[in-house]
């Protein structure tokens, strides 16, 4: 029997805007989502972020694309319905859904609340689900999840600027913690001043940390120090800069999108720092092992956060007012923003109000 179509495979009409090849031009989209299990919650979408990946995903630059994509892991909403299992959440609450919806539940990191390492994690988007469907994201009018994979929002987070915490601040929180390096007093690079760039700066500052954002364009220094906080800034391509700034860093949270030269980055480590990757360039970067060896110094990776430290993160968060910078846009703008986030044109996160702008599909 063939397939059943997007749109006829469950049993709730759902629309959103997806891409249909790797051009990653969005347009509208009919699909379906399931019934509400018994561990489910089901939310109307109020806001999404856009996040880099999903640039990265339309695109196929991972070359694991299947299309068509509906993107979109910052989502948040207010809920609609819950299964008869559901304990944590009811009718009326603000909910959010970041990059995961499903883990096995059974492995080392499962149980170590590390869903995000789960061999059998499902992405919230253009991932196989359980029952053999594709996953479907946030730029749609409602979102349904098991109750494991959603986040409480705090009272006081404000939902727009909110919404991109739950993967731009998870992705850096995350390994500020894992890797010590959110000691009051660590002094912290940044690297890249984007989406998770200027969450990271926030984070860090919030954690007692001394924060060098390290950036190619020298216009983003103002912004860096006046307006989130920074203590200085370093222009990547400036050696006498980046000369004076030698061993100076505990760590570097580096979250360029782009494949860029991470060499002169470890000369900014002390010793025994650490270069934490957050970034997904497609490409390999390149690595000389000697500057590694000369100050035990580390490089190493970090992937989103499990769902107990992102709710962890986000009450953080709301202690410590931290949102992101967004630019708020209607539905119809996605395509003129994504060219945008591919330029670097974007002050720093775009969030699509979704309730208030996607109308259904034709
Ligand atoms: N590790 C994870 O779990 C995780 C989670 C979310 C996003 N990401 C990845 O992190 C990266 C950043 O995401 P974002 O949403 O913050 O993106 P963004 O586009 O908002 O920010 C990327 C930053 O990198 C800079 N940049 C781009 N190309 C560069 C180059 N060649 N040299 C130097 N700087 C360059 C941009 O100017 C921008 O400041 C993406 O690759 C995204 O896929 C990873
Ligand atoms: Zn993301
Ligand atoms: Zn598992």
């Amino acid at each position: 029997m063939a397939a059943k179509s997007p749109e006829e495979e469950h049993p709730v009409k759902a629309f959103g805007w997806a891409a249909r090849d790797p051009s990653g031009v969005l347009s509208p989209f009919n699909f379906s989502r399931r019934a509400t299990a018994d561990n489910d919650v089901r939310f109307k979408v109020l806001y999404c972020g856009i996040c880099h990946t999903d640039l990265h995903f339309i695109k196929n630059e991972f070359g694991t694309s299947t299309y068509p994509i509906v993107p979109g892991h910052e989502i948040v909403g207010v809920v609609t319905e819950v299964g008869s299992k559901v304990t944590k959440f009811k009718v009326g609450d603000k909910v959010g859904v970041g990059c995961l919806v499903g883990s096995c539940g059974s492995c080392e990191n499962c149980f170590d609340d590390l869903e995000n390492y789960c061999p059998e994690m499902i992405l919230t988007y253009a991932y196989t689900y359980y029952d053999g469907t594709i996953t479907y994201g946030g730029y749609s009018n409602e979102m349904v999840a098991s109750e494991r994979f959603v986040i409480r929002f705090p009272e006081k987070m404000p939902l727009d600027g909110g919404a991109p915490l739950l993967c731009a601040g998870i992705t850096v929180y995350s390994p500020m913690k894992y890797y010590g390096l959110s000691k009051p007093g660590t002094h912290l690079g940044v690297v890249g001043l984007g989406g998770l760039g200027h969450v990271a700066v926030k984070f860090a500052k919030a954690f007692g940390a001394k924060v060098t954002v390290i950036s190619t364009s020298a216009s983003k220094r103002d912004e860096a120090i006046k307006h989130l906080g920074a203590d200085s800034f370093l222009v990547s391509h400036n050696p006498e800069e980046l000369q004076a700034a030698t061993c100076t860093l505990d760590g570097i949270i580096d979250t360029v999108s782009a494949p860029h030269p991470i060499m002169p980055l470890i000369d900014l480590l002390k010793s025994h720092g650490k270069l934490v990757m957050v970034g997904a360039p497609d490409k390999p970067l390149e690595l000389s092992v000697f500057p590694l060896l000369m100050g035990r110094k580390m490089v190493a990776g970090s992937g989103i956060g499990g769902l107990k430290e992102t709710q962890e993160m986000i009450d953080f968060a709301a202690k410590h007012n931290i949102t992101a910078d967004i630019e708020v846009i209607p539905m119809d703008y996605v395509n003129t923003a994504l060219e945008r986030l591919q330029k670097g044109d974007v002050r720093y996160r775009f969030v699509i109000d979704v309730a208030k702008t996607l109308s259904v599909a034709a």
